[in-house]
C-alpha cells in the first residue's frame, strides 16, 4: 500500500496497443522480430523465475503473432534445458511470427495442435500461445474443444499441478472487455485458467475487467522497449481515450501520476492545514430515511468523519431522530422534513457536499431528489435515490457536473437498460413449465437464436468501461459501477478501473453495507473540496485499501475505523 495507493497506470485496448506497437516499428524504434523476441523472452524469463528447475513444457502454439511469440518461447525455454513439445497449425502466419517459426524447427518437430495430442498429464507447464490481441470472434472447432478442455481442466483442479502460462492472454479471453468470446458473459467455460499470464508494455482493458483477473491469475507487464517515460497519449500515436487503472501493485516508473499526484492528494486532502478549523474542512449532509433504516446512514457518515470532513450532519425525517441518538457521537443531528425543508437547510453555505440514498427510502430519496438538485450542491446520489431517479419520467433531469452515482449492476441496469442490456449480450431464455408444449417449442426457437448470436459475436465486445463512459456522458456527471473492478467515468478525468486483481483483491468488499461506506467516503472527500471524479477515485482507492488492510472478518462497521491505519500508510 503506502506510497503507490493513488498511483494510476495506462489501461489500453487491442486498437490503441496495436497502435503503439506499429507507431513504433514505423518509427524504427524497434522491429516487429525484434518485439516478438522480447515479448516471448520476457514470458521465458518470467517462467525461469518461478519454475527453476527445468521440467517438461507444452508451448501450444496459435495462427498469428501469438503463436509467434510461443515459438521464441519453445526456443528458450529448449536452450534453457527443458523437454518442449510444441503443438502448432500448418497455416502460415505472418512474417515475423513464420522466422521464429523456423527458428523454432531448426531445434524441434511441431505436433498437431488437438485435444488429442495436448496430453498435458506429459507435461509440468502449459504455455498457452493460441490467440493474443488479435482474437476477434469465438474460436471454432479443434481449437474450441482444446480451449474448453483446459478450461475443465482448470475447473477440476488440475491447473493446480499442472499450471498453465498465458502469452500476453488466456485465449479466449477478449482483451477489450474481460468476457469470454462465443459465451455468455460471465461464463468463462471457453478459456484456460491461467497461473500466470505476462503481457507486453501495458495492460489491456480485459485484463481487470470482468472474468479478466480470474483467467489471467497472477499479470505480469513486461517491457518489451516501447516504454515511455511522462506517459499518456505515447508518441501521439493512440486514439482517445486511453483509461487509466490502479490496483495491482506495479513499479514505480511504471506509474502514471500526474493526473492524479499522490502527494498533491494527500497534501490537499489527507492532511489538515494546523491553523484551520472545522468549517475549513467541509460540512457533509446525509440525507437518512425513516424509523428503522439509521443504519446505513450512519455507516456513511462514519466514513465522511473518517476521511476528514469538518462536520456531518445526519437529517432524517423528525419521527426518526430519536433512532440516530446512537453512535458517533461526533455526528450532529437535525431533522429534514421535506423538500422544503431541505431547501431551507440549504441556504447554509458552509454545507460542502449532500448524500441521498443510502437507508433513505425511495420514497422520501424520490420526494428530496428535485429539490437537492435545483442547488446544484456537490452530490453523492447511491441506493435508493438511484432507484428513485430510475422511476421519474426524465431519469436523468437535473443531473449537474457536481453529482457522483454510484450505482451496482442492478441499479445501473434500472438508470441506463439500454446500456445494460448491450453489456449482458445474450441471455440465456427462462425455460417454460415442462408441460407446456407451445412454450416449450418457442423455448427452443429462442435457445437456438441465442445459440446463433453467441456464435456471431465479434471482439472487440462491449466493455464496462464503454458503459460507464456512455452512461456519464449521458448523465453529464461522474458515475462510479461499484464491483470487484469498480469503472469510474467522468467530465473531470480519464476513465478509470480500480481493478481488483491477483495482488489487489478486495473480495471481503462483498458484505453489507460496504457501499454505504464508499457513498460516505465519497461524500467526506467532496465535503472537502475534491470534486466529483477525485472524491469516486478517492473513495474507490481508499475503500478498496481498507478491506485489504482489515482482511477476513470483515465487516461495513470495520471500513471506517480502518482508514486512520491505511492513512498513517501514506506517510503524511
Ligand atoms: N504486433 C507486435 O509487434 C507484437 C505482437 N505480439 C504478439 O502478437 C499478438 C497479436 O498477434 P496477432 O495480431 O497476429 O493476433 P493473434 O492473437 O496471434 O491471433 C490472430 C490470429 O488468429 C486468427 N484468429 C482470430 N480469431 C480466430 C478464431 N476464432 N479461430 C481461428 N483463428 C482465429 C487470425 O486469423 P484471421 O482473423 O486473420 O483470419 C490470426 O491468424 C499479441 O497478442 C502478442 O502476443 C508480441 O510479439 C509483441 C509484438
Ligand atoms: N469481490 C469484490 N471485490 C472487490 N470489491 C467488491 C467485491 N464485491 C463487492 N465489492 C464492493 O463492495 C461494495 C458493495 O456495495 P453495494 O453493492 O452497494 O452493497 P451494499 O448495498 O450492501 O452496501 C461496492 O463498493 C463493490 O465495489
Ligand atoms: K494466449
Amino acid at each position: 500500500m503506502g506510497k503507490d495507493l493513488f498511483a494510476s497506470r495506462e489501461l489500453l485496448t487491442s486498437a490503441q496497443m496495436r497502435a503503439l506497437e506499429n507507431h513504433a516499428m514505423a518509427t524504427g524504434l524497434a522491429t516487429g522480430l525484434a518485439l516478438m523476441e522480447r515479448a516471448g523472452a520476457a514470458v521465458a524469463q518470467e517462467i525461469r523465475l518461478r519454475w527453476p528447475v527445468p521440467g517438461r513444457v507444452v508451448v501450444l502454439c496459435g495462427p498469428g503473432n501469438n503463436g509467434g511469440d510461443g515459438y521464441v518461447v519453445a526456443r528458450l525455454l529448449d536452450e534453457a534445458g527443458w523437454q518442449v513439445r510444441v503443438l502448432g497449425l500448418e497455416t502460415a502466419p505472418g512474417p515475423d511470427a513464420a522466422e521464429m517459426k523456423r527458428r523454432w524447427r531448426e531445434r524441434g518437430g511441431i505436433e498437431a495442435l488437438t485435444v488429442e495430442g495436448l496430453r498435458r498429464e506429459e507435461a509440468d507447464l502449459t504455455v498457452d500461445a493460441i490467440f493474443g490481441t488479435g482474437l476477434t470472434r469465438p474460436p471454432e472447432g479443434e481449437i474450441a474443444a482444446l480451449l474448453r478442455d483446459l478450461g475443465n481442466a482448470a475447473r477440476d483442479g488440475h491447473a493446480v499441478s499442472q499450471p498453465l502460462v498465458a502469452v500476453d492472454a488466456p485465449s479466449g479471453l477478449c482483451l477489450d472487455s474481460g468476457a469470454v468470446l462465443g459465451a455468455r458473459r460471465g461464463a468463462d467455460a471457453g478459456a484456460p485458467h491461467a497461473r500466470l499470464t505476462v503481457t507486453f508494455d501495458s495492460p489491456r482493458r480485459g485484463h481487470v475487467l470482468e472474468l479478466g483477473p480470474a483467467l489471467c491469475g497472477e499479470l505480469v507487464i513486461a517491457d518489451i522497449g516501447l516504454a515511455r517515460q511522462g506517459r499518456v497519449a505515447p508518441f501521439g500515436a493512440i486514439a482517445p481515450p486511453i483509461a487509466l487503472m490502479s490496483g495491482p501493485r506495479f513499479a514505480a516508473e511504471q506509474a502514471f501520476e500526474s493526473h492524479f499526484g499522490h502527494d498533491e492528494l494527500c497534501r490537499n486532502l489527507l492532511t489538515k492545514s494546523a491553523t484551520g478549523h472545522k468549517f475549513s474542512h467541509g460540512h457533509a449532509l446525509i440525507l437518512a430515511g425513516g424509523l428503522g433504516q439509521g443504519g446505513a446512514a450512519r455507516l456513511s457518515a462514519k466514513a465522511a468523519l473518517r476521511v476528514g470532513a469538518g462536520l456531518v450532519t445526519l437529517a432524517p425525517p423528525t419521527e426518526a431522530l430519536g433512532e440516530h441518538a446512537l453512535p458517533p457521537d461526533a455526528l450532529m443531528r437535525r431533522a429534514v422534513d421535506g423538500p422544503e425543508d431541505l431547501l431551507h437547510r440549504l441556504e447554509d453555505k458552509r454545507i460542502t457536499a449532500a448524500l441521498l440514498g443510502p437507508g433513505s427510502g425511495i420514497e422520501r430519496a424520490a420526494a428530496l431528489l428535485s429539490a437537492l438538485l435545483e442547488t446544484g450542491r456537490p452530490t453523492v446520489l447511491d441506493a435508493d435515490a438511484l432507484t428513485a431517479l430510475s422511476r421519474r419520467a426524465e431519469p436523468l433531469a437535473g443531473l449537474h457536473p457536481g453529482c457522483v452515482l454510484t450505482p451496482h449492476l442492478g441499479e445501473f441496469a434500472r438508470l441506463f437498460p439500454d446500456l445494460a442490456e448491450k453489456l449482458r449480450g445474450p441471455v440465456l431464455p427462462a425455460s417454460p413449465p415442462p408441460e407446456d408444449m407451445a412454450a416449450a417449442l418457442a423455448w427452443h426457437a429462442a435457445l437456438k437464436a441465442d445459440q446463433a448470436a453467441l456464435a456471431a459475436m465479434r471482439g472487440p465486445l462491449y466493455s464496462k468501461l464503454d458503459a460507464v463512459c456512455e452512461a456519464a456522458a449521458r448523465a453529464g456527471c461522474t458515475v462510479l459501477l461499484k464491483g470487484a473492478d469498480t469503472v469510474i467515468a467522468g467530465p473531470d478525468g480519464p476513465p478509470f478501473v480500480q481493478a481488483s486483481s491477483y495482488d489487489a483483491a478486495a473480495p471481503w468488499l462483498a458484505t453489507a453495507g460496504s457501499g454505504d461506506v464508499l457513498a460516505g467516503i465519497i461524500l467526506g472527500a467532496m465535503a472537502r473540496g475534491s470534486g466529483p471524479y477525485r472524491g469516486a477515485r478517492i473513495g474507490a482507492a481508499l475503500h478498496a485499501a481498507a478491506a485489504r488492510s482489515f482482511g477476513p472478518g470483515l465487516i461495513a462497521d470495520d471500513l471506517p475505523d480502518t482508514l486512520p491505519k491505511v492513512f498513517h500508510t501514506l506517510a503524511i
